[in-house]
């Protein structure tokens, strides 16, 4: 069984493992690599994946994802529904996609093209308060996929939910799967936001390794 840790002792853990030599771009991708493998075995005939991205890291792992998709022959198409990435690594990996045919949409209204599955890359461990206007509309936009009978995958939690408390904010997302990184957060047994998860994977993202700590 995975361990369970807050957000902070969680940036702590990447920290060591980063200066251990696994690096964090390293980890975002194994990250979305990860994500990417458990979608496959939950979609096995996917043709369309939309990724609704946020501008920090969980956006980061989206678009390994997309990358990792569309070079596999998957129709990808990107939703910046926060607008440019803000951080290093998640600035790294959107201009990879450069080297791939996903396209990259800013608009929610460009979003819907009938993708078989989604990606909630929107929100990890550092979302906080409620949902403001831009991210509630892309909370809706996965819920209108998801009845349309889109698989909803979130990345590390449900967007709308905060990782430390369970505190489910207005118009959080629904997902039929999380993959979550390394180890698993108190959200994700919380009586208030476990159900927003639906089945529950924890990764490994080689963190345990490079802290040196014994393989389960
Ligand atoms: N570190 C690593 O090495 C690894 C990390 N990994 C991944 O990174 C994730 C954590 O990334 P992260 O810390 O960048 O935060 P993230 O969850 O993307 O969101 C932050 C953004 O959301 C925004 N925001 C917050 N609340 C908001 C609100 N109510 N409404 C609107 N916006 C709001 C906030 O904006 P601000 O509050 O500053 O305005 C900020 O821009 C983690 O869950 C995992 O998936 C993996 O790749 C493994 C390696
Ligand atoms: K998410």
């Amino acid at each position: 069984m995975a361990k369970t840790v807050t957000a902070a002792e969680m940036k702590e853990r990447e920290r060591a493992a980063n200066e251990a030599g696994l690096l964090y771009i390293q980890m975002m991708e194994n990250a979305g690599r990860a994500a990417y493998a458990e979608l496959k075995r939950r979609v096995p005939a996917l043709r369309r994946l939309l990724i609704v991205a946020g501008k920090g890291n969980n956006g980061g792992d989206g678009f390994v994802m997309a990358r990792v998709a569309a070079k596999e022959g998957v129709q990808v198409r990107v939703l910046l529904a926060e607008g440019e990435p803000k951080t290093a690594d998640a600035k790294t990996n959107l201009a990879r996609l450069a080297e791939t045919a996903a396209e990259v949409v800013r608009d929610t209204e460009q979003a819907a093209f009938g993708a078989d599955a989604v990606v909630d890359a929107l929100y990890g461990t550092g979302f906080h308060g409620e949902l403001r206007p831009g991210g509630a509309a892309a909370c809706a936009l996965m819920g209108r996929e998801r009845e349309r009978g889109a698989f909803v995958l979130a990345l590390d939690l449900p967007s709308g939910v905060s990782a430390d408390s369970g505190e489910v904010a207005e118009g959080a997302v629904q997902a039929d799967a999380t993959v979550t990184f390394d180890c698993t957060k108190p959200l994700h047994f919380a009586k208030a936001s476990k159900p927003f998860c639906g089945a529950l994977v924890c990764a490994d993202i080689g963190i345990g390794k490079a802290l040196g700590e014994r393989e389960t």
